[in-house]
């Protein structure tokens, strides 16, 4: 049995994993590829093409939550190995997203197809963690006490704990109540669980979230340790000056992802300096797009 089926506190959705994975790591450099109307207008660049299947394709993608439409035919594709960040504004969509990819979320059109299998199948169980926006760990239990529980939800060994203790530097807190922990500390707590099963595909929303600038720091050394190893990173942000510490952007607006790109493709191709200027100035030419008299509404205007 997966983590998916473990009853954390608040989060019953976790899962992780234990298997061979690719340990290959390739920096992309891609342009920005525009989307119109969900549909992927161009792919560009070596992480599009490469060396592998992707770790996520999404096609299509139809979600309803409520009386919102959240999705209307999303499509795209995550590379393995890297860490691509997936970013955008509080009710863009980002939570929904994830919870697609972990096989959480309920679709109402297009498929969402994780490692070469469809999101949810019982196959990824072992293959896929998901650290939720709320650490989901267990107050009352020591970190060391924790790790134990979770392990054993996932038959990893006694040794494992030690592992993803060290991995996260909290292996000075393991006899530490996570109630006495910082926030900080509990977020690496809450990644240490979702590492237990040594997953290939690590979901993390909005980890740095409510952290300081010293802590969001070591967070992404610790990401980027670990698309080192192979692992396909999936972190979510509405900090835009996050973006510079991704291989990969897929920047999103209101359920459409406006731009597929790298950093420095990012600010090249909006002629910025910083993320925060770049966004915006994407969301300017989206929205310059969707006018009448501008790009497909002109084409079919013309040809009209
Ligand atoms: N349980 C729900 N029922 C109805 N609508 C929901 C539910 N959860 C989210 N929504 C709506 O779906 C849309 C996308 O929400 P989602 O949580 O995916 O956005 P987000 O980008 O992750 O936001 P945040 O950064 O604030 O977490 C929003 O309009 C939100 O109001």
């Amino acid at each position: 049995m997966g983590l998916q089926s473990a009853q954390s506190p608040g989060h019953p959705d976790r899962s992780a994993l234990t298997s061979g994975r690719e340990s290959a790591f390739h920096p992309v450099e891609c342009q920005v590829t525009w989307w119109d109307n969900g549909s992927m207008a161009s792919v560009s660049g070596n992480a599009a093409q490469g060396h592998d299947s992707p770790a996520v394709t999404i096609r299509d993608l139809f979600i309803r939550r409520g009386r919102t439409v959240v999705f209307d035919g999303l499509s795209l594709q995550i590379p393995r190995g890297q860490i691509t960040g997936l970013l955008g504004p509080s009710g863009c969509g980002k939570t929904t997203l994830m919870r697609a990819v972990v096989g959480v979320q309920k679709i109402h059109g297009g498929t969402v197809e994780v490692l070469g299998e469809p999101a949810g199948a019982r196959a990824l169980r072992s293959l896929v963690a998901y650290d939720t926006q709320t650490a989901s760990v267990y107050d009352d239990l020591t970190v060391r006490q924790n790790l134990n529980y979770f392990a054993r939800i996932v038959g990893a060994d006694r040794e494992a704990t030690e592992r993803v203790a060290h991995e996260v530097g909290m292996t000075s807190n393991l006899r530490s109540l996570v109630a006495n922990l910082s926030g900080g500390q509990r977020s690496r707590v809450s990644l240490a669980v979702a590492l237990l099963g040594d997953p290939e595909l690590i979901v993390l929303d909005e980890p740095t979230v409510g952290l300081d600038p010293t802590l969001r720091q070591e967070l992404w050394m610790l990401f980027r340790s670990l698309a080192q190893r192979g692992i396909t990173v999936l972190v979510t942000s509405h900090v835009m000056d996050e973006a510079l510490h991704c291989d990969r952007l897929l920047l999103m607006r209101e359920g459409k992802i406006i731009a597929d790109t790298t950093p420095t493709g990012l600010l090249k191709d909006t002629g910025t300096t910083n993320p925060d200027a770049a966004f915006l100035e994407l969301i300017a030419r989206s929205e310059q797009r969707l006018e009448p008299g501008h790009g497909k509404h002109a084409a079919q205007q013309e040809s009209s």
